[in-house]
């Protein structure tokens, strides 16, 4: 390996030193800043996710609100946790595990959050400030991979940088933050629709791959020295029958890159810290 790991795990770590101390600062109000959860079902992966949430919390001093519904719950019975999380005033902002059981509607509900509780930032309302350029609760994942780059002093103003996948949780909102005049990067948004994707890639001082495709960015894709980021996390079955993650950039692209934000320990951590700045942000707003 000859690419520089950015360490997503490390830096999450330090954002975390640096939100107890506004966390403490808050307290000086009066304030405890409070995130919340609403879980459907009892899917593991979701149980573990939540519970990382909540554990992250406790890590900060940020107050914990759990909403459970079993895996048959109603429409009606979210959209009653949602309106009285939203009157909420203890809860400064709070998230819908995603995915939701088949049978609910998961852009009704999500579209239900109070946009500026909405600490995932994907409110279509928070999505068209962030087009527009407005103040509010931005993405995790797009803002985690901005922040990780900056601390790493990866040069973003006037860098040509490849976003692979359109998604509007990764893609899209991370080549709107990313073309922001505070950034002023200039992203080609390709896709697995993209004819000659190496084309660009090739291009590009950083590539940023979250197209959720196991292996799609290989060697032979990256100029030498550039920067790649893995978002993506697939769960595939390993040799040995057992189960396991994997992001989509190829082991081999580590001898060609420059920087490298690996999966695991990169974007993950990263996405888990942002989660508690929205919130600690929230509380701040008053
Ligand atoms: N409402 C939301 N639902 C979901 C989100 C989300 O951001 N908001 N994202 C994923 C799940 N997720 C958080 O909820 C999440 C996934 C993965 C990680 C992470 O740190 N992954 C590790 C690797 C895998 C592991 O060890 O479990 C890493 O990248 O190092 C954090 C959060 C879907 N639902």
């Amino acid at each position: 390996m000859t690419a520089t790991l950015l360490d997503g795990k490390a830096t999450a770590a330090e954002i975390k030193d640096e939100l107890r101390v506004r966390v403490k600062g808050l307290a000086e109000r009066g304030l405890v800043p409070g995130l919340g959860t609403v879980l459907v079902g009892a899917d593991p992966g979701s149980q573990a996710y939540v519970n990382g949430k909540h554990r992250d919390c406790a890590e900060v001093g940020i107050a914990s609100i759990r909403r459970e519904l079993p895996a048959d719950a109603t429409q009606e019975q979210v959209d009653e946790v949602i309106a009285e999380l939203n009157a909420d005033p203890a809860c400064h902002g709070y998230i819908v595990q995603l995915p939701l059981p088949r049978h609910l509607d998961t852009q009704r509900v999500l579209e239900l959050i109070d946009p500026d509780k909405d600490a995932d930032g994907l409110h279509p309302v928070n999505l068209g400030r962030l087009v527009l350029g407005y103040d509010g609760p931005l993405p995790c994942t797009p803002r985690g991979i901005v922040e990780l780059l900056r601390r790493y002093d990866v040069p973003l103003r006037g860098a040509e940088v490849a976003v692979v996948g359109r998604g509007n949780t990764v893609g899209r909102p991370l080549g709107l933050l990313l073309t922001r005049r505070s950034e002023n990067a200039t992203v080609t948004l390709c896709h697995t629709g993209t004819l000659d994707l190496a084309k660009h890639t090739r291009n590009a001082d950083i590539v940023i791959v979250a197209a959720g495709v196991p292996g799609l960015l290989t060697a032979d894709m990256v100029r030498p020295g550039a920067t790649v980021v893995d978002v993506g996390i697939t769960r595939v079955i390993g040799p040995d029958g057992k189960g396991r993650y994997t992001g989509d950039i190829a082991a081999e692209v580590a001898e060609v890159a420059g920087a490298m934000v690996p999966m695991p320990g990169g974007v993950g951590p990263m996405t888990r810290a942002m989660l508690l700045t929205n919130v600690v942000e929230r509380a701040e707003l008053g």
